[in-house]
C-alpha cells in the first residue's frame, strides 16, 4: 500500500496580522526620548537607544543606527514576565494588551512552523517539544525603528549590520519600507546582497544559528542586514529560541558518514576545494585563512559540539551588547 503523506499542520496567518505590529511599534518610538529612557533596558527588556548595539561585533563602528524595544516571555513563569517594562497606560492606552495579544499569536504561529520543520526533517511533528526546546517558551519580541538616514557615500552604515539570528526561527513583520537584504552565500567574498520583497500580510521567516547546528547545515541560518534608504522603517522581530536548558546537538537524520557533525562545516580550502569556512568552538565565525598552520588547526576543531542553548545565547548577546555598558 502506498505510504500516506504526513498530515501537515495548517498555519493560519490571517491572525496575527503582521502589519498590526508596525502600527504599535510606530506609536512607541514616537514618544519623546525622555519617556522612552524611563523604560531603559534592564535584563533584556525595555528600550535601547540609537547606536547601543551592534549586530556585527567585528565591525568597529559606533553601533547600529536603530532604536529597539524588547518584550520578553509572558507566560508560565510569572517572575520572568514581571520583568517586562510597559509604557504607562495614560501615555499609550491599550498598547500593552495589544502587544501581549500579538506576542501570543506569533508564538502560536511559530510553534506550528516548527512542526513543519520537524516533519521536513523526517522527525516527529512534536520533536522540538519533546527535546524541551519549547518548555516554558522564552521568545523575545524586538520592536525596531530605523531612522534611515543615509551616511556619506564612502561609509557603509547599516541600520542592522550583517548578522544571522541566534535561535531556531525568527518571525519578522515589516512595514513595507525597503531596506532588508539577505546574502545567500554567507561565506563567499565579496558578499552579494539581495533585497527581500515585502509581501503584505506575510512574515519573513529567518532560520537561526541553533537550527543550523541542529540540522548540521541542512537548514542554513540566513545572513541578513538592514540598509538605510532615507525613510523611517519599523519592524518587529520575534525570536523563537530553544529553552535555556535545551541541549542543541546534531540530529541523527542530518548527519551521515560523509557528513559527520564534527566536519560538516570545517574544511578550509585544502585539496577538497570545498567551501571555505570555519567556525570556532564558540561558534563566532572565523574568516577562512590559507596558511597551512591555520588549516591544520581548524580541521581539528569539532564544529558543532552539543551546546546548552542558554550558554550559547549568553555568549552571542554579550558580543552584541559589548558597546553598551548598561548590560
Ligand atoms: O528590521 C528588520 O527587518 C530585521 C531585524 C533583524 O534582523 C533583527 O532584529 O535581528
Ligand atoms: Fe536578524
Amino acid at each position: 500500500m502506498p505510504e500516506l503523506p504526513p498530515k501537515l499542520p495548517i498555519i493560519d496567518l490571517s491572525s496575527p496580522d503582521p502589519s498590526s505590529a508596525a502600527t504599535s511599534t510606530r506609536q512607541l518610538f514616537s514618544l519623546p526620548l525622555e519617556d522612552k529612557m524611563k523604560l531603559a533596558r534592564k535584563l533584556h527588556r525595555g528600550y535601547t537607544p540609537l547606536f547601543a548595539e551592534s549586530l556585527d561585533p567585528h565591525l568597529s563602528s559606533k553601533g547600529d543606527p536603530k532604536e529597539s524595544f524588547y518584550i520578553g516571555p509572558l507566560e508560565d513563569d510569572s517572575a520572568s514576565s514581571m520583568l517586562n517594562q510597559w509604557p504607562p497606560q495614560e501615555v499609550l492606552p491599550l498598547w500593552r494588551p495589544t502587544m501581549e495579544t500579538y506576542y501570543r499569536k506569533v508564538l502560536c504561529a511559530g510553534k506550528r512552523f516548527l512542526h513543519l520543520i520537524a516533519l521536513a526533517l523526517n522527525l516527529d511533528e512534536n520533536f522540538f517539544e519533546k527535546v524541551g526546546a519549547l518548555d516554558k517558551p522564552t521568545p523575545f519580541l524586538r520592536l525596531l525603528h530605523y531612522p534611515g538616514e543615509l551616511g556619506s557615500p564612502d561609509e557603509e552604515i547599516c541600520g542592522a549590520s550583517a548578522h544571522s539570528d541566534y535561535g531556531m526561527i525568527t518571525l519578522l513583520a515589516t512595514d513595507g519600507v525597503p531596506g532588508l537584504q539577505i546574502c545567500r552565500e554567507k561565506f563567499k567574498q565579496p558578499r552579494v546582497w539581495e533585497d527581500v520583497p515585502h509581501l503584505h500580510g506575510a512574515f519573513v521567516v529567518n532560520i537561526g544559528d541553533m537550527m543550523e547546528r541542529w540540522t548540521n547545515c541542512l537548514f542554513r541560518s540566513t545572513l541578513h542586514r538592514v540598509i538605510p534608504t532615507g525613510q523611517h522603517r519599523y519592524s518587529a522581530a520575534f525570536f523563537l529560541d530553544p529553552h535555556a536548558d535545551c541541549v542543541v546537538e546534531c540530529l541523527e537524520s542530518c548527519c551521515s558518514e560523509s557528513s559527520p557533525p564534527s566536519l560538516g562545516a570545517c574544511l578550509v580550502g585544502g585539496k577538497s576545494g570545498r567551501t571555505e569556512k570555519a567556525h570556532n568552538t564558540s561558534n563566532s565565525k572565523v574568516e577562512a585563512h590559507n596558511s597551512p598552520v591555520c588549516l591544520a588547526i581548524l580541521k581539528c576543531i569539532a564544529i558543532f559540539p552539543p551546546i546548552r542553548s542558554g550558554d550559547y545565547l549568553k555568549e552571542r548577546l554579550k558580543l552584541t551588547y559589548a558597546l553598551d555598558s548598561g548590560l
